[in-house]
């Protein structure tokens, strides 16, 4: 049903709901744009409306092919609505729910795009702050590009800041979605530039992967492995390519590559992975470690709701109906000594297609082998040395991988 919203616009259908609000395929004086209709409980908060309105001018000046410009901020009764550009297409997650995993070629064409519009951004002093899949839209009327990619907005610019008021939530506390969450947010920092380039090499990663590198489980646990774990690699791209994403996950912000120079050298590597198929890797498993006590456990949500990458909503007191994708997180700041990591360390690291995933019956009868022939070669050893202690090789040792050990160390920054 259509609905007037301020006096310029009208609101027909809806495109998509966010747990912010819900987004509109509206009209307005210079024809179709897409209205993003904030929830009611957010447009009666009198701080952030006045947050919204002091906002007008980063938003509105925004302008640059690849980003999804706000046309007009619309404040009228209890409708608090940006208005966009619409963007006739999908968005990068619906992409990679139907492919799993994009070709080499054309995640790094999609990255390149997104970072020449934050390149864009981070010039006009504003940080985006919630670079994810849902946020990055894919132009279907526009040119196709490397490996047959669609051009690539960035969209939601300035909806985490307006809503991460500090009344609504406390310096202590985290807004954003945990799997793409830069370590020094983790660690309480302000977020500043550098925090879109690490989502953004998150997403490259998931891109090309299917998943993200330090995603997986509680939620708590996500957080601390971006303190924590060293990113594990990814077998079959080229080492240019890696070292690219290593240095944008870099735990330092001042290590990460700034946008336009990030969009400049993705763009310089994609003669290398032309034609290169979808890397072939399995997920890692998304079960917590063992011995893992997930910080923030006290202000994360229940296990039955945790859905999906960790979600819970955006905004303290959104229930899982009001959006189709709950991908953000409020929890507190975990303490230095949660983010320590467990004995073993956290991260999950990728197997080559095939190989048995940790946990698994197949992984458990290989680890069993492992250790009876370990035990008979024990058994063989202290026979002939005489040394009975080694015989203690405690079941968790033998069980793990040659990975399981090389991610016992604190990454370096
Ligand atoms: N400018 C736009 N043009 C066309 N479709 C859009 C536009 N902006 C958003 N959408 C669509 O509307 C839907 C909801 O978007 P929204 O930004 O509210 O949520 P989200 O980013 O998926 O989730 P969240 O806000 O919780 O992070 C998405 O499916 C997106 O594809």
């Amino acid at each position: 049903m259509a609905r007037k919203i301020g006096s310029r616009y009208t609101a027909n259908q809806i495109l998509g709901r966010g747990s912010a609000g819900t987004v509109w395929l509206g009209e307005g004086p210079e024809g179709p744009v897409a209205i993003k209709l904030l929830r009611e409980d957010l447009a009666s908060d009198q701080e952030l409306v006045g947050r919204f309105v002091q906002e007008r001018t980063a938003l509105l000046g925004l302008e640059h092919p690849n980003v999804v410009s706000v046309r007009d901020l619309v404040v009228d009764g209890n409708d608090l609505a940006l208005v966009m550009d619409l963007v006739r297409g999908t968005d990068l997650r619906t992409r990679l729910d139907r492919d799993r995993r994009l070709a080499p070629e054309a995640a790094v064409a999609i990255v390149a795009d997104v970072a020449d519009g934050l390149a864009a951004a981070h010039a006009a002093g504003v940080v985006h702050r919630d670079v994810k899949p849902e946020n990055v839209l894919l132009d279907m009327q526009g040119p196709l590009g490397p490996g047959g990619s669609h051009p690539a907005l960035l969209t939601d610019f300035g909806v985490a800041k307006l809503i991460d008021s500090p009344r609504r939530t406390r310096a202590t506390k985290i807004i954003g979605t945990p799997d793409y969450l830069a370590p020094e947010i983790v660690e309480g920092l302000p977020p500043r530039a550098a925090v879109d380039i690490y989502a953004l090499a998150t997403v490259l990663y998931e891109l090309l992967a299917g998943f993200t590198p330090f995603g997986g489980g509680h939620p708590g646990a996500v957080l601390r492995r971006h303190v924590t774990e060293t990113v594990a690699p990814l077998p079959g791209i080229p080492d240019e390519l890696w070292q690219l994403i290593v240095q944008c996950l870099a735990k330092a912000p001042a290590s990460r590559l700034r946008a336009s120079e990030l969009g400049t050298r993705l763009r310089e590597l994609l003669p290398l992975v032309a034609g290169m198929p979808p890397l072939d890797v399995d997920e890692p498993d998304a079960e917590p470690a063992e011995d893992e006590t997930p910080a923030a456990e006290e202000a994360a949500p229940r296990d039955e709701e945790v859905r999906r990458r960790g979600a819970v909503p955006l905004v303290p007191g959104a229930k899982p109906a009001d959006s189709n994708r709950d991908t953000h997180t409020s929890m507190r700041v975990p303490a230095p000594d949660e983010l320590a990591g467990g004995a073993r360390g956290t991260a999950r690291v990728p197997r080559a297609a095939g190989a048995p995933r940790p946990g698994s019956a197949r992984h458990r009868a290989v680890a069993r082998r492992r250790r009876v022939a370990l035990g008979a070669a024990a058994v063989v050893l202290a026979a002939a040395a005489g040394v009975g202690a080694w015989l203690a090789t405690s079941e968790d040792d033998a069980g793990a991988t040659p990975q399981d050990m090389n991610n016992t160390a604190p990454a370096t920054p």
